[in-house]
């Protein structure tokens, strides 16, 4: 392997070598920190060994500078508290999507929490386990890190490092101002895209059938793992519950002006939902929510083998460069949409270039 430089000290020991711990120890590997493994499952442990995740721990290891703990959310505690006690030399973070939860009962029990530094990498996939880790899970993605007054220095930079060699953009937050921030990005878009889906279970064939970008993008984390978002909504109650009070006001709100739309000021109350829908997305980073920064065009492509490479090597030879694609196919559909965004300024060039080249463009 042609192994990138680690900023990471030392070796790493992950606990829970799911999803999360399995991606943590490829990305570390890669970097070639030495990762020990382990799991309540034996299967877990040798299949994130297999794919190149770490190796299991045997007695005659010398004991880790660092404890990356990736289980689920309600036993993360007992872990956390586990590994303090288990490897007292070592720090000892996790990577679990509530913060306050665990640091509340870690407290409670009167556990020492010098050595311990919560984070939270945002980035994640709809299905857990070993076999859907990645080393490039984190690249580019937040990680937050949760450090108090007392946190020393020294774990707190061995926790960043990971972070960073991991590909990770560090976020320093207050547990609570984590938990309040999640719940808005992340929990409620769940519940509500979970909720929009379940819509669609007892609908025609027919109906599906017209499914388009809309509901592909609005019920994509639809498919995630029930057991774990149980765990996760039921630690970030408080904060969930509120904001899902506010939201079904504003369905509510919304309703009531479609109910009746000619009544005085309806319309205006519906447009002003909308728009602050619009205001709320152009606050989204990332190349689709920014939408100012770049021009999307479309383009035509039959569904033959082959089409997209043509596109792409043509638009490179056109020297446009691409800033984003996405895809759309219906199935059974006989043409798809390229969806590609671009600088504005060449957004005319490339729709005129590409027309010129027999490309069909929307
Ligand atoms: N799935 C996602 O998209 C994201 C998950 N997270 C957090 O990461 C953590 C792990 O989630 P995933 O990797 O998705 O789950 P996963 O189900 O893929 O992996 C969890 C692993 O922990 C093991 N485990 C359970 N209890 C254990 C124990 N007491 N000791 C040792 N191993 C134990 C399980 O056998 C399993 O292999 C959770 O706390 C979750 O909140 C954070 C960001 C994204
Ligand atoms: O897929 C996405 O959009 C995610 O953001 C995944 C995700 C799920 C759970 C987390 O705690 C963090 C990230």
């Amino acid at each position: 392997m042609n192994e990138l430089a680690a900023r990471t000290s030392g070796s790493v020991h992950v606990i829970g070598a799911g999803l999360l711990g399995a991606s943590v120890g490829l990305g570390l590997r890669e970097h070639g920190v030495d990762v020990t493994i382990e799991d309540l499952s034996p299967t877990t442990v040798a299949l994130a060994a297999d794919y190149g995740a770490g190796r299991p721990r045997s007695a005659a290891d010398d004991p880790p500078a660092l404890v990356v703990v990736a289980t689920p959310p309600d036993v993360v505690a007992d872990v956390i508290e586990r590994a303090l006690a288990s490897y007292p030399e070592a720090v000892v973070t996790d990577v679990a999507s509530v913060k306050l939860a665990p640091f509340r009962e870690l407290t409670r029990r009167g556990v020492d929490l010098t050595r311990y530094v919560g984070s939270h990498p945002m980035a994640g996939r709809e299905r857990g386990g070993a076999i859907m880790a990645r080393a490039d899970l984190f690249t580019a993605r937040p990680w937050v890190i949760c450090r108090d007054h007392e946190t020393p220095a020294a774990a707190l930079a061995l926790v960043e490092s990971v972070a960073l060699d991991l590909g990770g953009v560090l976020i320093e937050m207050t547990p609570e101002e984590h938990d309040r921030s999640v719940g808005l990005v992340s929990h409620l878009p769940q519940v509500v895209s979970s909720l929009l889906a379940a819509r669609l279970e007892p609908a025609s064939d027919q109906a599906i059938g017209l499914t388009g970008a809309g509901l592909r993008d609005t019920t994509r984390i639809a498919a995630s793992d029930p057991e774990l978002w149980v765990q996760i909504l039921g630690a970030n109650r408080a904060p969930v519950v509120e904001l899902l009070d506010a939201f079904a006001a504003d369905v509510a709100d919304f309703a009531e002006a479609l109910r009746d739309p000619e009544r005085a000021g309806a319309k205006r109350r519906i447009a002003d939902l909308l728009s602050a829908g619009n205001r709320g997305v152009a606050r989204i980073p990332g190349k689709h929510g920014s939408s100012e920064r770049f021009t999307t065009i479309t383009v035509l492509v039959d569904d033959r083998p082959g089409q997209i490479a043509r596109l792409l090597t043509e638009l490179g030879e056109l020297g446009i460069n691409m800033e984003d694609l996405r895809l759309e196919h219906s199935p059974g559909a006989q043409i798809g949409f390229a969806e590609i965004a671009v600088l504005p300024e060449v957004a005319e060039r490339a729709l005129s270039d590409l027309a010129e080249r027999g490309w069909r463009t929307l």
